[in-house]
């Protein structure tokens, strides 16, 4: 039996399972042994050429952004609106083949914006050019997943289990559990809090499913490490997100809904996608709602802009320091130069970050978009 009948055998007994109290470590043992199967899917196949997986587009700019959708829902409408690069829109589904990047200047950021092909149920085991999409899809910073909205809500939830079934996880944050494969010593499990999901046993049912064949390749360890394990939940978290964590090879991303081409539908349709979570409503057609789509995704990006001052001077406005949300003085001082954060005395900073403006800082202050700095060497 090949890898996808397997899991499709899985999936099938598990569609069967009633969930209940009785059934619960036979459901966790099956969702063990599917994510190690789809592990081993994504292993880069022997037999294709890997080159030419992901489109090789270089990164470039500040931040990237994956336009994902299913075909002729307005991807490359949507790029050439936004962005100086034009890219052919039409009518027919599969227009666009390849990977085309524009880029997005907002509030003195590049965000890179890249349009790809149209995918369909199936992309994940290859349908289409499904699997170099999802591979483009992995390296974004947020997913921009358009819709049409005139479609029903099936494209979403197919999409989203396209991207789940290659451990793509949107908008959900990293597990709280803390999983140490050791040499010796049994698996030693703790938790934090009440767990209403997991089991001690459950867990090490789930380990022990994972020492079995094909573990070692998807964890890239020694089989005897999975009989040895420090497991700490400090959330109440599902089997399937403990599974997560020992795969070890998820990303979490952050996701925006687009619902596009809301000129073809009724007020209370629009009213009823926009009020969805994480959710926008457009029209590229019509240009409508454009300014807030970049507003939210500028929220989703959460990056920093950070402008810097020589003393007795003005700020310079015109080149701003982007970096990630949480950023220390630290950061800052890396992106000036290599060498400035072992000079470093102090900062004075001016914004929001601060009590006062301006205040004296050291290192690990963090910084808050639009801040000012000035940077005080030894
Ligand atoms: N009514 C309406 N039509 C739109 C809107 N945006 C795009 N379209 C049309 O939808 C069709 C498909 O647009 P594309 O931009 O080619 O869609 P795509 O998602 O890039 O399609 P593929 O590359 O084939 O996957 C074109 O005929 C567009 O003119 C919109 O807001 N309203
Ligand atoms: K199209
Ligand atoms: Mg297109």
């Amino acid at each position: 039996m090949g890898i996808l009948e397997k899991i499709s055998e899985i999936e099938k007994e598990i569609a069967r399972t009633q969930k209940n109290k009785a059934t619960e470590y036979h459901l966790g043992l099956l969702k063990a042994k599917l994510a190690k199967y789809r592990a081993q899917l994504l292993e880069p196949s022997k037999s294709a050429s890997s080159k030419g997986e992901g489109f090789d587009v270089m990164k470039s700019g500040d931040a990237r952004v994956a336009l994902i959708g299913f075909p002729s829902v307005g991807k490359s409408t949507f790029l050439s609106l936004m962005t100086s690069t034009a890219s052919e829109a039409a009518s027919y589904e599969f227009t666009t083949l390849t990977c085309i990047p524009g880029v997005i200047e907002y509030k003195g950021a590049n965000i890179q914006l890249l349009d790809l092909p149209g995918i369909i149920e199936g992309a994940a085991q290859g349908k289409g050019r499904g699997r170099q999409v999802i591979a483009v899809a992995r390296t974004a910073d947020v997913i921009i997943m358009m819709l049409d909205a005139t479609k029903g809500e099936v494209q979403r939830s197919l999409l989203e289990k396209e991207l789940e079934s290659v451990g793509i996880r949107l908008n959900k944050h990293k597990p709280n559990i803390y999983f140490k494969p050791k040499k010796g010593g049994g698996i030693s499990f703790n938790s934090t809090v009440t767990l209403t999901q997991c089991s001690e046993k459950l867990v090490q049912l789930i380990l022990h499913e994972y020492r079995a064949a094909g573990a070692q390749v998807a964890l890239n360890r020694s089989p005897s490490e999975i009989f040895n394990a420090e497991v700490l939940f400090r959330e109440d978290c599902s089997p399937d997100e403990f599974i997560d964590v020992i795969v070890g090879n998820r990303v979490y991303m952050p996701c925006l809904y687009v619902y596009n081409k809301i000129d073809q539908i009724s007020m209370e349709e629009v009213d009823r996608l926009a009020r969805k979570p994480n959710s926008v409503v457009i029209s590229c057609g019509m240009k409508l709602n454009l300014d807030y789509l970049l507003e939210m995704l500028w929220e989703y990006l959460a990056l920093t802009c950070i402008y810097t001052k020589k003393r007795g001077q003005r700020p310079d406005f015109t080149d701003a320091i982007i970096l990630r949300k949480g950023a220390s003085v630290e950061h800052v001082c890396h992106r000036i130069h290599r060498s400035l954060a072992s000079q470093f005395k102090y900062a004075l900073v001016w914004g929001t970050s601060t009590k006062y403006s301006p205040q004296r800082v050291g290192l690990t202050h963090t910084m808050e978009h639009e801040d000012v700095i000035q940077i005080v060497k030894k």
